[in-house]
C-alpha cells in the first residue's frame, strides 16, 4: 500500500550535497505498524517527512494507494494530506490555551462541509470525544495540556491524529519525552489502532526498549536500508 521505489532525496547547503535518503526501496502493507531506527543524521526524519507529503522527492517516487507522491503538485499534496494522513510529534504540538476536546477539534478546521461528509463527520465535537475515548481519555475533555501528563499529553495529540480517520498515521519520535513505562504504553496504543482500524503506523525511535517490542524495524544508515527485520 506504501511503495517506495528507489528513492533518494538530496540537501544542497553551499557546495556540498548531503545524499539524506539514498536509494531506497521498500513496501508496507495497509495495517502494518514499523518502526524506522537508525542512528542520528541516519534520514529518519527526512524519509517520513517524504512519506508525509511535507518535504519534495529528488528522485524516485513513493507510491500511496496508486497515487504517485513525486508527480503531486502543492495543492494535491495539501488534500492528500488532509484526507489520508495524521502526524504526531515528539513535542506534542498542542495548544496550551485549548481543552483536549479542543485541541482534537482543532483537525477538523482545515475540512470543507463536503470533506466532513466524505470522511463520515456529521458532529465534529462526537467525534472529537469519540477519538479521546479510543486513546483512554474519557473523562479528560476539558484538561488543558498543563493539566495533562507527559503521557496523555500524547494520546491528545493520537487523537487528533487519528479523528478524520487516517488511512496512515506518521510518528516523528513519538516518545521521545516520555519515561519506558509511557513509551510502551503509547506503542501498544499505536499497535492497538493499527490492528483495529487498520491504519498503516510508521513511527521513528532510537529507543532500544522501544525497539524491542516492535513488529517490523526498518535500519537506516547514511540515508541507506541496510536492514530491515519483521519480529
Ligand atoms: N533541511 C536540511 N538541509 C540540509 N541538510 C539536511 C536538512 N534536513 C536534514 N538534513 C541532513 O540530512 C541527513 C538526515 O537527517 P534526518 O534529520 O533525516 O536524520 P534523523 O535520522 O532523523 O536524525 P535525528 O535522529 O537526529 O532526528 C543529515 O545529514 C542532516 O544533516
Amino acid at each position: 500500500m506504501v511503495e517506495i521505489k528507489s528513492l533518494v532525496k538530496t540537501y544542497k547547503t553551499g557546495d556540498e550535497e548531503v545524499r539524506a535518503i539514498d536509494d531506497i526501496s521498500l513496501n508496507i502493507k495497509q495495517g502494518e505498524i514499523v518502526a524506522i531506527s537508525g542512528a542520528s543524521g541516519s534520514g529518519k526524519t527526512t524519509l517520513l517527512n517524504l512519506i508525509g507529503t511535507l518535504d519534495n522527492i529528488t528522485s524516485g517516487d513513493i507510491i500511496i494507494n496508486e497515487h504517485s507522491i513525486a508527480s503531486m503538485n502543492e495543492k494535491e499534496k495539501t488534500n492528500y494530506r488532509k484526507l489520508n494522513l495524521g502526524f504526531i510529534f515528539q513535542s506534542y504540538n498542542l495548544i496550551p490555551v485549548l481543552s483536549a476536546l479542543e485541541n482534537v477539534e482543532l483537525a477538523f478546521q482545515p475540512l470543507s462541509k463536503q470533506e466532513l461528509a466524505e470522511i463520515g463527520i456529521s458532529d465534529t465535537k462526537l467525534a472529537a470525544k469519540e477519538a479521546l475515548k479510543a486513546v483512554g481519555l474519557e473523562g479528560y475533555e476539558e484538561r488543558r495540556p498543563g493539566q495533562l501528563s507527559g503521557g496523555q499529553q500524547q494520546r491528545v495529540s493520537i487523537a487528533r491524529a487519528i479523528v478524520r480517520k487516517p488511512k496512515i498515521l506518521l510518528a516523528d519520535e513519538p516518545t521521545a519525552n516520555l519515561d519506558s513505562k509511557n513509551s510502551l504504553l503509547i506503542l501498544a496504543l499505536l499497535s492497538k489502532l493499527s490492528h483495529e482500524n487498520k491504519i498503516t503506523v510508521i513511527y521513528s525511535s532510537h529507543d532500544q526498549e522501544v525497539l524491542k517490542n516492535v513488529e517490523r524495524v526498518i535500519i537506516l544508515k547514511d540515508g541507506k536500508l541496510v536492514e530491515d527485520k519483521k519480529c
